[in-house]
């Protein structure tokens, strides 16, 4: 499993500390950038990362800026992604459960990098469980929703 990282400025300490780690373990990673604290836009990071997913160049992504909510936004904007923003691992663990979240997004401003890892663990080994769900993620899909 390729994982896709990527952040604005406020994110990407984090990033890479996510990165190195996830190395580390044995995970292959596409760093998708930024890599500094020169200002820049998560939109464009956010759409950069998506579109990698809606690519097959990564099947996960993590999307890292200051509160996690602008990144996850613009990630959303890919009907190819689901991205759910959490700060605890059971919100992680639930957004692959229930969801079949495919990208996590992370705020390096709010979350350290213990919770943060604690959070990528639960999202790269919980099961999408299907059943129910399915449906639902289904439905989300759909151009209309309804
Ligand atoms: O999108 C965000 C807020 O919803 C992120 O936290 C950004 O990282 C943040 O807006 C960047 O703020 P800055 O003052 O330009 O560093």
């Amino acid at each position: 499993m390729i994982i896709a990282l990527a952040a604005d400025h406020a994110g990407f300490a984090l990033k890479d500390q996510l990165r190195d780690w996830l190395g580390e373990v044995g995970h292959e990673v596409l760093d998708l950038g930024t890599n500094g604290p020169d200002s820049v836009d998560y939109p464009r990071f956010g759409k950069l990362l998506a579109d990698t997913i809606a690519a097959g160049k990564a099947t996960r992504g993590i999307a890292v800026c200051g509160s996690g909510i602008g990144i996850s936004i613009a990630v959303n904007r890919n009907p190819a992604c689901r991205c759910a923003l959490v700060n605890e691992p059971l919100s992680a663990a639930l957004a692959r459960e229930h969801n079949d979240a495919n990208v996590l997004a992370l705020g390096a401003r709010l979350t350290g990098i213990d919770l943060a890892k604690a959070c990528v663990t639960a999202f790269l080994d919980t099961s999408f469980a299907g059943g129910r769900h399915q449906a639902r993620v289904d439905l989300l899909s759909a151009t209309t929703g309804d």
